[in-house]
């Protein structure tokens, strides 16, 4: 699904040029010079066949000319010269625009709340980052330049043209005002054809990254041919799309060279009418057509500046679309809880939440109550909403009504940055980022040191692993941890989630089975943190729940039973068969 068929915020979209000044403002005076010395570079090129005529004259009356000779070369180094400057400016300006329209938007990304994550493909936003945001170079350039410059030299030229002859000037704006309705139809046409192939950019890169992220799964599914044709049919329309862009600009550049060839053989006859009557001389007509000429070169200008705007305008909007989506309040990261920080006491009251108003309620009013200090199990059929409470704790998503306490304050209240700082959260597929294992483990906290790593690899009993691999911490460990087994992947995130202190922690077990090194390794790591902090774990395994201080059990989104796995067992008929089956997610 793209952005434009979800939640964008309703807001009004602000004009594309107002957009493209916002990202241009910071580098006006940098654009200003590039322009102007690209004007130096054009009046050093006019001076050249004066100084040209100068130096015929001199050999004409064998005159010296060495003095022309050297002024014609200064005047080529010096054109060379502005004009290379002019256009590294004028480059580099341009890149500082996608530069800048980069961080804004990839700081936004980040921010983004989860909801409106869960709603967009990571393909299409990263498309609108790389793609989109390149636009943004040739239409800083091109096209605020060449519309700055074509339109004065055509201002320019339309004042002289007024100045020679009024009459012969309102026939050449008329012919003019045709062509510029015509071009008022196939503008919008170069913008609507830009902003679809742009729209197939970004369903190109989402297709790309459903296959590449699980390029294992494709591969043993033999789907490598059907997910082939998903990505060459996106990058076909693409072309497509780019296609007929490319046949409306070539129509609008061609209808104004074309205007210009009528305004001179109309010129030519209402003029030539006007000289037979005597009202011109042919003096003044031929200066007029000259300044048709003339006029030729800042249209085309203009009219390239313009539909060059209309793709980076489509660009534009799409950057603004992904900038409008439901995004977290910018904040600086809270300080994580100092060495022995006490732990935290949770509570649901009441709770009701469903993902999205055209989905069913996740939770029917959940009500639960979690001591400061040691470990709570979740268990409940496949479905029940257990992570959700997580994601909820999180503040990944607000509940419609309830309320959940963090040590009896309302987490809507905390701070986000604050909130999350005091909670260390392993999600159940125990996400690895690509990188060093020591990268992994810093990611909650880069100002840990040594000892502190050294402390939790050890908690973690990730030691061993740690003294086999060749590089020890430093080695890479892939792509989303390829490198590591399962089980090594969810010690590394507890590890990771450990390192950052948390007064509460959230466990979502994996699903799949553990070796029983790894489990009691698990288990043992996780009875040793529930000592010190409040742990709460979405259960899978009967080896998890019967060491639990209390277990909730969870079932269609309401808590049925509270207690100890001994006294469930005995009072509550679910848990009674899901301890049974040893696996306590397994059936929904
Ligand atoms: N991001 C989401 N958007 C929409 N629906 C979701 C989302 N995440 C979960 N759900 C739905 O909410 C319900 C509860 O999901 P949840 O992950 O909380 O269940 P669970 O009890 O943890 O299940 P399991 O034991 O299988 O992990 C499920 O029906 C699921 O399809």
């Amino acid at each position: 699904m793209t952005i434009a068929e979800t939640e964008a915020q309703p807001q009004s979209t602000p004009p594309a040029w107002r957009l493209l000044l916002g990202y241009v403002r910071p580098h006006r005076w940098a654009l200003f010079a590039g322009g102007l010395l690209g004007l130096v570079t054009g009046a050093t090129g006019l001076l050249l066949p004066l100084v040209a005529r100068a130096l015929i004259d001199d050999l004409g009356h064998d005159r010296p000319i060495t003095w022309a000779l050297l002024g014609m070369s200064a005047l080529v180094v010096a054109n060379a010269a502005v004009g290379a400057l002019g256009s590294y400016v004028l480059r580099r300006t341009a890149e500082s625009v996608v530069l800048g329209a980069r961080r804004a938007l990839s700081s936004y990304l980040l921010r983004l709340r989860i909801s409106a994550a869960d709603r967009t493909e990571p393909g299409d936003l990263m498309a609108r980052i790389t793609s989109d945001t390149t636009l943004l170079r040739e239409v800083t350039t091109d096209s605020l330049v060449g519309l700055a410059t074509g339109g004065l030299t055509l201002v320019a030229t339309v004042v002289m043209m007024g100045l020679v002859d009024v009459v012969l000037l309102g026939v050449t704006l008329a012919v003019i005002l045709v062509a510029g309705t015509v071009l008022g139809v196939i503008v919008p046409r170069i913008n609507r054809a830009s902003r679809q192939a742009q729209d197939a950019v970004g369903a190109m890169g989402a297709s790309l990254e459903r296959v590449l992220g699980a390029l294992r799964t494709v591969k043993a599914s033999g789907a490598e041919h059907r997910e082939e044709e998903r990505v060459h049919a996106a990058a076909e329309e693409s072309w497509r799309q780019s296609v007929r862009a490319a046949k409306w600009s070539a129509a609008a550049g061609n209808t104004a060279g074309l205007a210009m060839q009528l305004a001179f053989i109309t010129v030519l006859a209402v003029g030539g009418a006007r000289v037979a009557t005597g009202a011109i001389d042919v003096g003044t007509l031929v200066a007029f057509l000259l300044y048709v000429f003339y006029l030729m070169s800042p249209i085309q200008q203009v009219v390239g500046a313009l539909t060059q705007y209309q793709t980076g305008a489509a660009a534009l909007a799409r950057i603004q679309e992904a900038m409008r989506l439901p995004a977290e309040p910018a904040a600086l990261p809270a300080p994580l809880p100092s060495p022995g920080a006490r732990p935290a006491a949770l509570a649901f009251e009441n709770v009701r939440f469903r993902y999205a108003d055209d989905l069913p309620y996740v939770h029917h009013g959940v009500t639960f109550a979690v001591p400061a200090q040691g470990m709570t199990a979740f268990v409940g059929p496949s479905g029940a909403g257990k992570t959700t409470v997580f994601s909820l704790i999180e503040r990944f998503y607000e509940p419609e009504s309830g309320t959940i306490t963090l040590d009896g304050r309302d987490v809507a209240g905390w701070e986000l940055s604050r909130l999350r700082s005091s909670i260390g959260y392993v999600e159940q597929d125990a996400p690895v980022l690509s990188g060093s294992l020591r990268d992994n483990l810093l990611l909650g906290d880069p100002e840990a040191d040594d000892a502190a790593v050294l402390d939790v690899i050890k908690t973690t009993r990730l030691d061993g692993l740690v003294e086999r691999l060749p590089q020890g911490l430093d080695t890479l460990v892939g792509h989303r941890g390829t490198k590591l087994s399962g089980g090594e992947r969810q010690r590394v995130a507890i590890a990771r989630a450990l390192l950052r202190r948390p007064r509460l922690l959230l466990l979502d077990e994996a699903t799949s089975q553990l070796d029983a090194v790894n489990e009691a390794a698990l288990r043992d790591t996780v009875a040793d943190v529930a000592r010190s902090t409040t742990v709460l774990v979405v259960a899978h395994r009967l080896s998890t729940v019967t060491m639990a201080d209390r277990i909730v059990v969870m079932d269609a989104g309401r808590v049925r039973a509270v207690g100890t796995h001994r006294e469930l067992v005995a009072a509550d008929p679910l848990y009674a068969e899901l301890a049974a089956t040893q696996f306590l997610a397994a059936s929904g």
